[in-house]
């Protein structure tokens, strides 16, 4: 089997400062990718820079607001973004395929088997896909965060071995990127907590900025995929990734020692289509959260909220309201609020519906 690999470019690896696209910078990627295929490396790319690409394009007729300027200028730029790839990878006669997404499309189970199939297909017939959230239709309020959120979901859903998110710093530092004194966290185990490094702020053109990075990487890593952060700025970066890691700087997250199941992957990534919550007893809380493969059960359930059919996604919180877990629940709301306390009841949540947060 060859090794899955998904690199993510944000919108400042792939435009200069005067927020023009750096065809220079493409075309470097692109000879990375096609070395990668080169070395047998099957690769999904994910792309930002559809917005900052469009922005030179046109001189609006009024002034835009933020959704209008994302929808023309997006609109605008996808097409010269892939127009570019096209003749880029051309050059290698390598296939591209354009995957335009929404957060809407991997909501069902259905759908978002439907997605997994189209890119396997692609995958399957040597085509190199390229993905970007579809921004001329998305609605603000079921956006992606940015695009780090769908390359996390895009490497989970394909099973791929390794995400690479090039942005331009070198990784995630343990200071102010711009302190001389800052330096760049090579490993981070499960765990780790980085709050306190992570600043607020984004790059020029970027959307989400560190704090959705780290926090994707986190949630990819412990489905057993190795998160690569790196500097995408930076002259040869992938093939030196792959050829003299020890030299090269980035923050890689370590994955868990078990991978997830497909089911468990899906589920860990559909919180945003949560229809309901249950409220759980401590006891509860620390079976599912022991060592052993326990099923909710609704002798430990304490409240349910919300309106939802049988396999829809749910929250699952602690006596505190803390979250611990999501799960695709085995019955409906009125069913679940009937069963709260009792006994010798069907699961609530299977563990094979059940990810732990
Ligand atoms: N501790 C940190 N280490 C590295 N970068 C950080 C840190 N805290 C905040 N950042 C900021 O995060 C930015 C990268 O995120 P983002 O703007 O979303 O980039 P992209 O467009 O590549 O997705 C960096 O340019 C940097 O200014
Ligand atoms: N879909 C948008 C990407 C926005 C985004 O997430 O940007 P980034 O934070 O740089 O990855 C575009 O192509 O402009």
């Amino acid at each position: 089997m060859p090794q899955r690999i998904v690199v993510k470019v944000g919108s400042n690896v792939l435009t200069r400062d005067n927020g023009k696209l750096d065809v220079t910078r493409m075309s470097a990627l692109v000879d990375q990718l096609a070395w990668l295929r080169d070395k047998g490396y099957e690769v999904i790319l994910v792309s930002s820079g559809a917005v900052a690409s469009g922005r030179g394009e046109l001189k609006a007729s009024h002034k835009l607001d933020s959704v209008e300027q994302r929808q023309l200028y997006s609109a605008l730029g996808q097409v010269k973004l892939i127009n570019l790839y096209y003749d880029l990878f051309r050059e290698y006669r390598i296939p591209v395929g354009q995957v335009l997404t929404m957060k809407e499309n991997f909501a069902s189970r259905r759908e978002y088997l439907n997605q997994r199939a189209c890119m396997s297909v692609m995958l399957d017939n040597g085509v190199l896909p390229i993905v970007n959230e579809n921004d001329t239709v998305s609605v603000t309020e079921l956006m992606f965060t940015d695009n780090d959120e769908l390359s996390g979901l895009i490497a989970s859903m394909m099973d791929a071995q390794t995400l690479v998110i090039l942005s331009n710093v070198d990784g995630i530092y343990d200071g102010p990127p711009d302190d001389g004194t800052s330096r760049i966290i090579p490993r981070v185990e499960h765990g780790r907590d980085l709050s306190s490094y992570i600043r607020q702020e984004k790059s020029g053109f970027g959307r989400g900025g560190m704090i959705t990075k780290c926090n994707i990487a986190r949630k990819v890593a412990d489905e057993g995929i190795r998160v690569i952060i790196a500097n995408g700025k930076r002259d040869g970066i992938l093939t030196s990734l792959v050829t003299k890691p020890g030299e090269t700087p980035h923050t890689e997250f370590v994955p868990a020692g078990q991978s997830v199941s497909g089911v468990k992957k899906w589920i860990a990534h559909s919180e945003s289509f949560a229809k309901g919550t249950v409220r759980i007893n401590r006891k509860a809380a620390e079976a599912l959260c022991g060592n052993r493969a326990v099923s909710l059960l609704p002798v430990g359930v304490t409240e349910v909220e919300g309106d939802f059919e049988t396999g829809d996604i749910i929250n699952i919180v602690d006596e505190d309201g803390v979250k611990i877990a999501i799960g695709c629940v085995g019955c409906n709301s009125d069913e679940a609020r009937a069963a709260i306390g009792k006994h010798d009841q069907r699961p609530l949540v299977h563990y094979d519906y059940l990810y732990l947060e």
